[in-house]
């Protein structure tokens, strides 16, 4: 794969690279880069996960060395499962067993945990470093990439030092890249501004879109377009958000039914986001076929998205056929991990306790 296929490859569906000029002078030279995602272990791994995955095996194709942190001690901090480290973990290695469900490469996917960070004291003597050249107001205001609002650390001051530890997981892996989703922009903007004050490398963040949830979103005057669409985006501590990898067709369907798809309308509309976001790219950009009778129109076939949201903007595709074959298709992506999870006795084991456990924060 040469430079330009590189990058197209990295770039799309994604909102941002901050910058492309230093991803693409840096595979120009021919560097080996190393890369990571970060997640906070807890609940049930649902759709919107599955554009970060997507873009995780589009990183891994590209060459770049890629990793996981498995962000347990974050999520202590930010009140995950109670607290328990030990559920926290199985939080984890239950994420590992999705992704592999789901056709990741997992020998090629390095898996860490923040207790490997976490050990060592060099690792806090960095989180001090980036403390001291933060401002209170702006780690405040960084709090949006735990989903939390400014003023949530008033009465768990804990909670300031996790956009501190963000940051210092970058610099102590010592990575080029970072993925997230838009939400994580503050930390990945924290780091790019903290790094030559502390003689560390500016991370290249990438930053994919956020599945809206399944109740939608209306534009409204918005500062920022990442705090905003980390508000409304789909979570797995709020169940009716989301569809989850493990939903069966009838689930899947029920909630589709009841999402948010006025017709003709695209913006923050969650069914066409996963049609987008999941569905194309899920099934490597194969067309998407809309069976209807003939007197709506005849079964009809779009190549492309951007042919399918012409369709439904102009009112020639309407809202409940839309929502029929995107549970067709979602279904039909979620098999291999329904099979999955029916048939490893771990991962089955893991499931019952993620899911039985009623606190997620
Ligand atoms: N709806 C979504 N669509 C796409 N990506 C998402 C979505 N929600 C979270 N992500 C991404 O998944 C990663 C892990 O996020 P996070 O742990 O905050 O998920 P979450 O479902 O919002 O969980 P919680 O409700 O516990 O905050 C982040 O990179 C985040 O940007
Ligand atoms: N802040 C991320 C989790 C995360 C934690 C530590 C990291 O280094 C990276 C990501 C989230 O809420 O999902």
């Amino acid at each position: 794969m040469d430079v330009e296929e590189k990058i197209k490859l990295i770039k799309r569906n994604t909102v941002e690279i901050v910058t492309e000029s230093e991803l693409r002078e840096k595979l120009e030279k021919g560097e080996k880069l190393k890369g990571y995602i970060g997640f906070e272990p807890s609940g049930l791994f649902h759709v919107g996960w599955m554009v970060w995955a997507k873009k995780l095996d589009d990183l891994v194709r590209a060459g770049i060395e890629m990793r996981v942190l498995a962000a347990t001690w974050h999520a202590w901090v930010n009140d995950k499962l109670g607290g328990d480290l030990n559920l926290i973990r199985d939080a984890a290695r239950y994420v590992w067993h999705v992704l592999k469900a789901l056709g990741l490469p997992m020998d090629k996917i390095g898996w860490v945990y923040a207790e490997d960070l976490v050990s060592d004291p060099n690792y806090w003597a960095l989180v001090i470093k980036v403390a001291k050249n933060t401002s209170l107001a702006r780690m405040k205001r960084a709090l949006t990439i735990m989903g939390r609002k400014a003023d949530e650390a008033e009465l768990d001051s804990s909670k300031l030092i996790y956009p501190a530890m963000q940051v210092s997981d970058i610099v102590y892996m010592d990575l080029d890249v970072a993925l997230g989703g838009l939400d994580q922009r503050k930390a990945h903007m924290l780091q790019r501004d903290v790094a030559p004050k502390i003689n560390a490398k500016k991370v290249i963040a990438i930053h994919t879109p956020l599945l809206t949830s399944l109740q939608g979103g209306k534009r409204m005057d918005v500062k920022d377009l990442d705090d905003y669409a980390s508000e409304i985006k789909m979570s797995k501590s709020k169940p009716e958000s989301a569809i989850f990898v493990h939903d069966s067709p009838e689930e899947i369907w029920s909630k589709l039914k009841k999402a948010y798809c006025p017709a003709g309308v695209v913006e923050f509309n969650p069914v066409l986001d996963i049609v987008k976001y999941v569905i194309f790219p899920w099934r490597e950009y194969k067309p998407f076929v809309v069976e209807r009778p003939e007197k709506f129109g005849g079964t009809v076939a779009f190549n492309t998205y951007e042919e399918l949201e012409e369709a439904f903007r102009e009112g020639k595709l309407h809202p409940l056929d839309l929502k029929k074959a995107t549970a067709k298709y979602l279904s039909e992506i979620l098999e291999p991990v329904r099979r999955y999870f029916q048939e490893n006795e771990e991962a089955k084991e893991l499931y019952r306790k993620i899911s039985s456990s009623r606190i997620t924060r």
